[in-house]
């Protein structure tokens, strides 16, 4: 397997994502949303955006959780919990460095928006089939409380993994 040469994460498009989590009955959970609208229509996503010039990634995690699910929480209240760099070698305009956040502290009222149905999975039964193919690559070790920082490359349909490796985050 080659990987091409991979532009550094500085130069990605910033993107902050935040993950509510939550226990029923004795069951962890986690929120994410199908995306109705612009990039990844139809798949179920984190529930977030790009990050504005002058804000921080936190700041964006926060801002894009209330904006797509109604839900609002805290910059006390978000922990990073990981970064991932996804690389679109054949489309490197799409090819973006994430920060993950999670949060256990909201106020609001969970709601569908234009862009994103919000919905809670249980840890165990994450709806991969319906997620971008390298969620599985990263997000069960988020959820499992790994700190890592993972590396992404898309293959040449923009949709399947070529390459994906992680290290834990400094
Ligand atoms: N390879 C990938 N794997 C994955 O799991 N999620 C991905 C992904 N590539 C993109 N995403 C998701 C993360 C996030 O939900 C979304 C990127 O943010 P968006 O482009 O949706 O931002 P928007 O353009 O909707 O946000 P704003 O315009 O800032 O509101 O796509």
């Amino acid at each position: 397997m080659t990987v091409p040469d991979l532009p550094t994460r500085e130069t990605l498009t910033p993107i902050a994502l935040c993950f509510p989590l939550r226990e029923r009955d004795g069951v962890p959970e986690v929120l994410l949303g199908l995306k109705k609208t612009g990039f990844g229509v139809g798949r179920m996503v984190g529930l977030g955006g790009h990050v504005e010039p002058g804000e921080s990634d936190a700041q964006a995690a926060c801002r894009e959780l209330a904006e797509e699910s109604g839900l609002t929480t805290s910059l006390e209240d978000v922990n990073l919990a990981g970064v991932v760099d996804f690389h679109f070698p054949a489309r490197p305009a799409w090819s973006m460095a994430t920060a993950l956040f999670t949060t256990r502290r909201w106020g609001g009222t969970l709601r569908e928006t234009a862009e994103i149905a919000p919905e809670w999975f249980a840890h165990q039964q994450l709806p991969v089939e319906r997620m971008w193919a390298d969620a599985e690559h990263w997000l069960p070790r988020m959820l499992a409380g790994e700190r890592r920082h993972t590396v992404v490359v898309l293959a040449d349909d923009n949709a399947t993994v070529r390459a994906s490796w992680s290290v834990p985050l400094d």
